[in-house]
């Protein structure tokens, strides 16, 4: 990791060194995943079979997984891992039913009432990312919400492993989530079939889960067509930033680092601290940590483009993580609650020394689908809402339309609108008739 004093920088070089490295060759990138996408759109499954062929070196029999290899996994799995996937799914559930969110009925004034109802979003596609690590976590994240929405069908896509099999985890997490529509499939071309539909894979409205830069493009291209799908959020090669102080453990701060190191090449993640003698002891924590890992070459390479910023103070590294807007913040400071109210780009917050990301990432209950690339600026964590359209409800008697009736019309007639202007009029002449007893003309 290269180590940065945020002061020594100028303008450019601090934004430079916050810079995410998957975004480098974007247009290539978006050139490739759109011949991705028109490929698929004109010879469908024939095209999903080649370019996984291509991408997955594996020749696939057949895309969909079968009811019986999806409830052979109950059979597969010991009893420890079960436990631990349903413990997880609980957990979601709880933290994810209360989102529920009841019908607002609002009587704005004597007789006009306004009501905001929610309605489950009909078909949803699931991304499951498969390439280096297969994410069970990941379907938990996804249906147990579709499910509360009330979603009526959910279909899984994600790309096999070696053997050309789904991980057994992956078809217990749906087999318990009740989904039975699980393709074997990933990539773009995963994301174009759910967006466009091909002869074995029916479309989706909406497109939910992360993925790499690939899976990331492809979703983002698809909803820009309005044929194509929409989708939940960019959330591509994961992400964290920690600020600490003086009093963190370096040995937490190295493994938090690496928790979202090993996950892709093109992760990144980033220390915060005002400490330089701390900045030292997470590097050396670090550099002791990763090689022990399995994943150590993928984690190595992503901290070739990670770093360590110090800075003047906690403000000064407050400042730096609003600026770089982390999918992860962790804070591992005295009294860490306290800087909440300062923190405004962030997609979940860990706030502590006995929190960290992997709790998020498997049990806590929060949702581990965040946006990546800095669009936390704008973009949620995904959350029950996600899976839900609302609509509002508006019901008028006629002492509502008297009383706002003469405003509405005011306003038609600025914007010149006289249609709209006599929507209100007839009625107002008629209610004026109605109390004459007809005799008005
Ligand atoms: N932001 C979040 O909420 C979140 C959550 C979990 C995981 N993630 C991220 O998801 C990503 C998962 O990535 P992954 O690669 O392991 O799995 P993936 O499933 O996203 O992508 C694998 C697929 O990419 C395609 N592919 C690979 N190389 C290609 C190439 N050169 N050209 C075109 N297509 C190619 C293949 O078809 C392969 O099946 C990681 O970056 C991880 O950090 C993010
Ligand atoms: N940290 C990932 C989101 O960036 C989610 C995940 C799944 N499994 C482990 N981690
Ligand atoms: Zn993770």
């Amino acid at each position: 990791m290269q180590t940065l004093v945020w002061n020594a920088l100028d303008n450019s070089q601090q934004n430079a060194i916050l810079a995410r490295p998957a975004l480098g060759d974007s247009a290539k990138l978006s050139a490739l995943v759109s011949d991705i996408i028109a490929q698929v759109k004109s010879t469908g499954d024939d095209a999903l079979r080649e370019l996984t062929a291509k991408f997955d070196q594996l020749e696939l029999p057949h895309l969909q997984v079968s009811q019986a290899e999806i409830d052979a996994s109950e059979d597969e799995l010991g009893d420890e891992i079960k436990q631990a996937i349903k413990l997880a799914k609980d957990q979601i559930d709880k933290f994810h039913q209360a989102q529920v969110a009841p019908v607002i009925k609002v009587e704005t004034s004597p007789g006009v009432v306004c009501e905001l109802h929610t309605q489950p979003i009909e078909s949803v596609g699931l991304y499951i990312p498969g390439g280096t690590a297969p994410l069970p976590s990941t379907v938990l994240m996804l249906a147990t919400p579709a499910r509360i929405a009330g979603c009526k069908r959910l279909v899984l896509a994600t790309p096999p492993g070696k053997d050309g099999k789904i991980k057994a985890e992956i078809r217990y997490a749906a087999k318990i989530c009740q989904i039975d529509e699980i393709y074997m499939v990933g990539g773009a071309q995963a994301i174009a079939a759910l967006a466009y539909g091909t002869q074995s894979i029916q479309k989706v409205l909406k497109i939910f889960g992360p993925g790499n830069s690939f899976v990331t493009e492809a979703k983002q291209q698809v909803s820009q067509d309005h044929q194509g799908a929409s989708i939940d959020m960019p959330a591509g090669p994961s992400e964290v930033l920690v600020i600490a102080d003086e009093n963190a453990n370096p040995e937490f701060v190295a493994a938090d680092l690496l928790s979202q190191a090993e996950h892709g090449r093109d992760s990144q993640v980033i220390l915060v601290t005002n400490s330089a003698k701390q900045a030292k002891a997470c590097e050396a924590e670090v550099n002791r940590q990763v090689a022990l890992l399995p994943r150590q070459e993928i984690a190595t390479a992503a901290l070739s483009h990670s770093r360590v910023i110090i800075t003047e103070s906690i403000e000064q590294s407050i400042k730096v993580s609003n600026q770089y807007a982390p999918e992860h913040l962790i804070v591992q400071t005295q009294n860490a609650r306290a800087l909440l109210p300062q923190l405004e780009n962030a997609g979940s917050i860990f706030l502590g020394e006995y929190s960290p990301e992997s709790a998020g990432d498997y049990a806590s209950g929060t949702n581990h689908v965040l946006p990546t690339y800095g669009y936390t600026r704008t973009y949620s964590s995904l959350s029950l809402a996600d899976f839900t359209k609302r609509y509002t409800v508006q019901e008028l008697t006629a002492q509502g339309i008297q009383a706002i009736g003469p405003a509405i019309m005011n306003l038609a007639a600025a914007e010149s609108l006289d249609a709209h202007k006599n929507a209100v009029a007839v009625r107002l002449q008629h209610l004026a008739k109605q109390s004459t007893g007809g005799t008005q003309s």
